[in-house]
């Protein structure tokens, strides 16, 4: 598929966020709006886009018309740097990943533990920005099977303009988004937008969202639900709340859309769990972020990140 680029001057989408929120709660908002520098300019004629890689969406169908259950690994962009990012992206492509979810590094990670704050940190201060983020994108996406799923925090979007966002993930072929600080009232905009340009934005309920609160997130959810496992930040935990048992039962009794479950997540044993309590996928951030951050050596850490994608995708056999 080929499609013409957006020209530099496309129009910006200015939001204003006058409630500064100081209280994180994972489905509420938080802004803290200073201005990024934004100097990714693809190509104005025409760029290749890999046509062949599912969505997200059309990925779990497969998936599940196989009996399968998806292996979603979370890195952070630019942690150690991102020359290992597209070499990790490659290799958690080939281990059997199902979908990879990269987080684009940012200054204020409410919603994360101390492992991806420091990666966010390390990446941040190597220069890492959403620019050198896309233009890795557009090399390395086009020789990955699986699809990627972009997470970032609201900020970085709404700096560039919502709709210049969408374009711009669109032609580095991203297929999906996860943006934890936006209320499901306030994702109105950005999901129009991102399926005006074919991205799918999965919104994620959590153990203390109110049922009725859930129903309406999984009906507007786009490629799953994101189930968050447990109160608190991510990162390694040892074990994994057995309410997500309860709260998978309850969520499958109102939605037929594919959930996959995260925060927690690091050993094979988890995975067996939550798998066996009918999640559709499972998702591993911090287990992985830690390897490649604490490697002696880039090469290191995705020899590492290589055994241990394999060890959590055999449990999921
Ligand atoms: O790191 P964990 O505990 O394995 O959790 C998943 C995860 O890292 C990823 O989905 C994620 C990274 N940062 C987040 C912030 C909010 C929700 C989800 C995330």
């Amino acid at each position: 598929m080929s499609m013409s680029i957006a020209p530099k001057s496309a129009s910006f989408l200015h939001l204003q966020h006058t409630k500064p929120h100081s209280l994180f709660r994972l489905d509420s908002p938080n802004f803290l709006p200073f201005p990024l520098k934004s100097s990714f300019n693809p190509p104005m004629t025409t760029l290749s886009v890999a046509s062949s890689t599912l969505g997200l969406s059309e990925t779990f169908s497969k998936l599940k018309q196989d009996g399968k259950v998806a292996f979603i690994p979370y890195i952070t962009a630019g942690d150690p740097d991102l020359s290992t990012t597209a070499e990790a992206l490659k290799v958690l492509d080939t281990c059997g990943s199902d979908i990879i979810e990269l987080g684009v590094p940012y200054s204020d990670p409410l919603a994360d533990g101390p492992v991806i704050q420091a990666a966010a940190t390390r990446a941040l201060a190597r220069g890492t920005n959403l620019d050198s983020i896309l233009n890795m994108l557009s090399e390395v996406i086009p020789q990955l099977s699986c699809p990627i799923a972009l997470f970032t925090y609201y900020n970085p979007i709404l700096k560039r303009g919502v709709e210049k966002f969408m374009i711009t993930v669109k032609e580095v072929g991203v297929h999906g988004l996860v943006v934890p600080d936006v209320p499901l009232e306030e994702t109105e905009l950005l999901r129009r937008e991102a399926s005006k340009h074919n991205i799918e934005l999965v919104l994620l309920t959590t153990p203390t969202t109110p049922r009725e609160r859930m129903k309406a997130i999984a009906e507007a959810t786009e490629g799953f639900l994101y189930l968050v496992s447990a109160v608190g930040v991510t990162g390694a935990r040892t074990s994994v709340s057995g309410k997500v048992q309860s709260l998978l039962q309850e969520i499958k009794a109102e939605t037929s859309k594919p959930v996959a479950v995260g925060f927690g997540i690091s050993k094979p044993e988890h995975v067996k769990q939550v798998v066996g309590w009918g999640a559709d996928g499972v998702i591993v951030g911090s287990a992985v972020v830690k390897i490649l951050g604490e490697a002696g050596s880039p090469e290191e850490g995705l020899k590492e990140v290589e055994e241990f994608t394999k060890s959590l995708r055999s449990a999921l056999i």
